[in-house]
């Protein structure tokens, strides 16, 4: 094969992904005068995942409650995550989620007010207060046009549909990453002192999923790739309320908004079913709990006719919904041809969010890579074993400005220039990455998603066992082999299937990631539901699994949570959170 040609960036700090994450990171790095950051992203910007954020954006401000304290959501926060959250990064996180709400007010959010004024809160399942920022239901829109708006006024470059398949590493620090355009597949290296991976979650491993296409996983890998550990893999979120009916619309989110305001879940009996599940909380029970619900109604031959629940919001009437949700309003009205003004529609659970993935720092963001930072989906920690709506736009907030305060302080303190790269390994991605189109026969790679979906979904899905897990790993192992061969027809130019292979490729090894978890964790906590363990054992949440690979094969081993001090322990000695009247000491325990 002749040596390929490749164009070269030199800069301090690149951020791979423009999601609300690595713009955030971006802004803060660039912070610093004369720092060359870039921010790289597989699709235009403005496109990012955080784009199809709806219902809000997590901060403690109490401006309806007033009770509300970071106190309160940080105890929300872990509770709902089971107990293996990092308790620093969760204490952060709720001391923190404040200011960053209203710094983005500074930079030109236009939030939804109350009567006096006051940034707007919504309940969602499982907050204690009223507690989501939102702007109507197009919250997360409203976030990353703001974000991108200031920092493409920071003197940050931005390269667009620009896909990173390798993390380069030398001498024991980073150096930089390696891709290719998607337009017309020409390579590109970013040499860089320091490198933030923003890359999102790993959602469409599974088969119906309410993440867009670029949730496959691709920073994890690609730091997994490189030594970097991850953790929690275990933990993927499966939203309760997904879009059902008609086919083609499977997966698409219902935001818990509906649920947030006022929306009603019934089963096909006409059962308000919940109060069996959560009788205190009902329909704003946290994720896992209703996920659940509603996939054992239907199980239990109470579901609707397309296998889900019902959802009803027609009794605030037309004009509450079309102002409060005008999103799901027209979502419905266009996809599904239904006026949720007037009707009740299906919904089922939908693969949502991944909890588990790289392993950092809860003060810097840093991973075990010298120079390597990550924030948002793509980062482990923040949510344990359950994430809370409305808790994800604000990780990204707190933690994206944490990794590029994160970055800079790694500049601050480091000697010499930017990393030597190794050519050889250079030439060795270039051949990996054409391979695919060289190949005269072999597996499509669209055939070989389809057959990995299927395999999470049945296998490794919502509900899991011993059994099936085993199952699942051994198909799967089966699978990747077999995607050795994937071969794909036409030129670099404007080619989905080619970008397809390496999202494959990615997805296959942190499935595996996620079965050899799930394998390990033998019990039922969160987002985790293993049939042949039911019970949520007190053991189990002493420890978080971590996992490395070795270029051939995974290693999974136990950590110790880490434990949280007096201080905030205290905060669960009631089994009522912060905020509300305090009896007499319950049950619940952080340990
Ligand atoms: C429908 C929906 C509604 C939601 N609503 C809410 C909500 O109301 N509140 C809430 O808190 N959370 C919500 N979430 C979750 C939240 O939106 C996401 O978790 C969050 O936006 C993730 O942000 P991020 O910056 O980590 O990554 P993303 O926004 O996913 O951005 C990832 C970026 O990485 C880029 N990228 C990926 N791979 C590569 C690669 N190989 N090379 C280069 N670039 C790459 C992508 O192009 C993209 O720019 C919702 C999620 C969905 C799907």
């Amino acid at each position: 094969m002749a040596r390929e040609n490749y164009e070269t960036h030199e800069y301090d700090v690149i951020v791979i992904g423009a999601g609300g994450a690595g713009l955030r990171a971006a802004v803060e790095a660039s912070a610093v005068p004369g720092l060359k950051v870039a921010v790289i992203s597989k699709s235009l910007l403005g496109k990012a995942h955080t784009v199809m954020a709806e219902g809000g954006v997590a901060a403690s401000f109490g401006n309806l409650d007033h009770q509300d304290s970071w106190e309160t959501h940080f105890y929300d926060t872990m509770r709902s995550g089971h107990f293996i959250n990092n308790y620093r990064m969760a204490e952060i996180f709720a001391k923190e989620a404040p200011d960053r709400v209203l710094e983005l007010e500074t930079w030109g959010a236009v939030f939804d007010r109350t009567p006096e004024g006051r940034i707007m809160q919504r309940p969602f399942g499982a907050h204690t207060f009223r507690r989501l920022a939102h702007i109507g239901d197009h919250t997360g829109m409203e976030l990353l046009r703001t974000m991108q708006y200031k920092a493409i006024h920071s003197g940050i470059d931005v390269f667009q549909e620009v896909t990173m398949t390798k993390l380069l590493m030398a001498n024991g620090r980073v150096a930089g990453a390696f891709g290719y355009f998607r337009e017309d597949g020409r390579f590109v290296l970013f040499r860089a002192k320091a490198v933030i991976l923003a890359t999102g979650g790993l959602g469409r491993v599974y088969k119906v999923t309410s993440n867009s296409w670029e949730s496959t996983g691709d920073g994890a890998a690609l730091a997994f790739r490189a030594g970097a550990d991850l953790m929690d893999m275990e933990m993927v979120q499966f939203h309760p309320t997904g879009m059902v009916w008609p086919p083609g619309v499977r997966g698409i989110l219902v935001t818990e908004g509906v649920r947030g305001e006022g929306g009603l879940l019934y089963n096909a009996e006409g059962e308000r079913f919940m109060q069996r599940y959560d009788a205190e909380r009902m329909e704003l029970s946290s994720r896992d709990v209703v996920a659940r619900a509603i996939f054992r109604e239907a199980m239990a031959g109470r579901g609707t006719p397309h296998g889900g629940a019902w959802l009803d919001i027609t009794h605030k009437g037309p004009d509450y919904i079309k102002t409060k949700l005008p999103g799901m309003y027209e979502q419905f009205l266009t996809l599904a041809d239904l006026d949720i003004t007037r009707e009740r529609f299906e919904v089922a659970p939908t693969c949502h969010y991944t909890m588990g993935g790289v392993r950092v720092d809860p003060e810097t963001c840093a991973t075990n890579l010298p120079g390597v930072f990550a924030a948002g989906e793509v980062a482990a920690g923040l949510h344990g074993a359950n994430r809370l709506g409305g808790n994800s736009l604000s990780d990204i907030l707190v933690f994206g400005r944490r990794a590029g305060l994160g970055a800079r302080q790694y500049l601050e303190g480091m000697e010499g220039g930017l990393a030597a790269v190794d050519e050889a390994e250079i030439d060795h991605e270039m051949n990996r990455v054409l391979a695919p189109l060289t190949r005269e026969k072999g597996v499509n790679p669209y055939h070989v998603h389809e057959q990995l979906q299927e395999i999470m979904t049945t296998y490794a899905g919502i509900m899991r066992s011993g059994e099936t897990l085993q199952t699942g790993l051994e198909k799967l192992l089966a699978l990747k082999e077999e995607a050795q061969t994937m071969a794909i027809n036409g030129s670099r130019r404007y080619n989905p299937g080619w970008h397809a292979v390496f999202d494959v490729q990615n997805m296959l090894l942190l499935s595996e990631g996620i079965i050899r978890s799930a394998l390990e964790r033998k019990e039922s906590r969160g987002a985790h539901w293993r049939t042949d363990y039911p019970d949520e054992l007190p053991d189990w949440q002493q420890f978080n699994f971590v996992e490395s690979f070795d270029g051939d094969a995974i290693h999974i081993r136990k950590e110790p949570v880490p434990e949280m001090p007096e201080h905030l322990a205290r905060l669960f000695t009631y089994g009522k959170a912060p905020g509300l009247v305090q009896t007499a000491p319950g049950k619940e325990s952080s340990k």
